[in-house]
């Protein structure tokens, strides 16, 4: 039998919850919604697209601000719940490939240890400040220009399992800030650190209040300690195609080709331009600044605009789809701009389902785990199934 769709889109809105999680509590996460919140500050987005497809109908008892809920949708919508242990990137990427990170990552809230800071202090000649979680922007208006005089490593981490390495590019160049990062990363793989990434956060300018992140960010992620379903793909010989951070949380595991961007505009332009390919298999597209720029800086109003600004893309990819593909709109955690701290927040995530080819659509149960996903993609495409996810592909009309 032929597969059902030719080609499967993922988008991950990064950070895009829609509400808190049956076990936000666990995480003191408990009243948070990315989503609802966004809105409330933007005073209702202005979401056509994502409305039309029906993002209010994922939860009709509290309709997202300014999104109308449709009496016609035109995908299949629902959300999902979490089962990885953490609330990072890794752990909901991963999961949605059928592999929940069930163990949980180490966190570091007093900094990383004298053995572990003396290492890279070696390694590198250059001293370590800071090692406490911070926040990236912050931390860099602070310290950046004693960097700029000392040359520094300003080391930093969050609620997340992160060890962080901000560098401004012309005192420590990227290629250096590379290696000292790799050479942290091979140091936390294995016990006591079993770190879920390394980041190095490169920035420019001239002083405080002109410090700028840069687009060259790595995110040295663990290998994948099990195939995932782009292993799976990519060894029956299928395209997996990966824009954005995609590449690095998976550390190139199963896929084909990848392309770094430098915003969410860019992502979404690379990801519009796959669709004029001739492609067979799944493109997979992490949209970054909702967290990076957004999310992590409690920014709700700036939050929205960015989901606007998606949405004005969406609306120019939709009409590219054909009958034989199938666009996932999704994200990996919550990062609710309104709530308290700056870290990631235990949320459901939406799920909305389209094809060009559906003859009816409406609500989906509530996916139990972000890895339903993953055994989709692995079902249409008839490729090993995940050990974790059920398919739903039997329900798409
Ligand atoms: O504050 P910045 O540097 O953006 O860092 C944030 O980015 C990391 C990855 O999302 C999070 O763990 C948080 O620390
Ligand atoms: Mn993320
Ligand atoms: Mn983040």
């Amino acid at each position: 039998m032929t597969e059902r769709f030719k080609r499967i889109h993922i988008i991950v809105l990064d950070s895009v919850g829609i509400g808190e999680a049956t076990d936000a509590a666990n995480y003191n996460d408990e009243g948070c919604d990315t989503l609802g919140h966004t809105a409330e500050a933007m005073n209702g987005l202005n979401v056509p697209n994502l409305t039309k497809l029906g993002l209010s109908n994922i939860r009709p008892e509290r309709p997202i601000q300014g999104v109308p809920i449709q009496e016609k949708p035109l995908a299949y919508y629902t959300k999902m719940h979490e089962v990885s242990a953490g609330k990072d990137s890794m752990d909901g990427h991963w999961e949605m490939m059928g592999l929940p990170v069930r163990t949980p990552l180490h966190t570091f809230p007093n900094g990383f240890p004298d053995e572990l800071v003396q290492k890279i202090e070696s390694f590198s000649g250059r001293k370590v400040l800071w090692n406490k979680p911070a926040s990236g922007t912050e931390i860099i208006k602070k310290f950046g220009e004693r960097q700029m005089k000392t040359g520094e490593l300003i080391v930093y981490t969050s609620g997340d399992s992160v060890l962080q390495i901000a560098a401004h590019e012309h005192v420590i160049p990227l290629e250096e800030l590379y290696k000292i990062c790799e050479y942290a990363r091979k140091l936390t793989i294995d016990e006591p650190y079993h770190l879920g990434r390394v980041i190095a956060r490169p920035y420019v300018g001239n002083s405080a209040d002109t410090f700028e992140r840069t687009a060259n960010r790595r995110d040295l992620t663990l290998v994948p300690p099990e195939k995932t379903v782009l292993n799976f793909l990519n060894d029956a010989g299928l395209d997996t195609l990966a824009v954005g951070k995609i590449n690095d949380i998976f550390s190139g595991k199963g896929i084909k080709e990848g392309w770094h961007t430098v915003s969410n505009e860019d992502g979404m332009e690379r990801f519009t331009a796959l669709l004029d390919r001739d492609f067979h298999g799944l493109s997979f597209t992490n949209l970054v600044d909702f967290d990076a720029k957004y999310g992590h800086r409690r920014e709700p109003v700036l939050f929205g605009k960015a989901l606007e600004a998606f949405d004005r893309q969406l609306g120019e990819a939709l009409p590219k789809l054909k009958k034989d593909d199938l666009l996932m709109i999704t994200a990996d955690h919550g990062n609710d701009p309104g709530f308290r701290g700056t870290d990631h927040t235990r949320e459901f995530v939406p799920l909305l389902v389209y094809s060009p080819s559906f003859s009816s659509v409406g609500a989906f149960p509530v996916r139990q785990t972000f890895a339903d996903l993953g055994a989709t993609v692995a079902d249409n495409f008839a490729v090993e199934m995940p050990k974790t996810g059920e398919s739903f592909l039997s329900f798409l009309n």
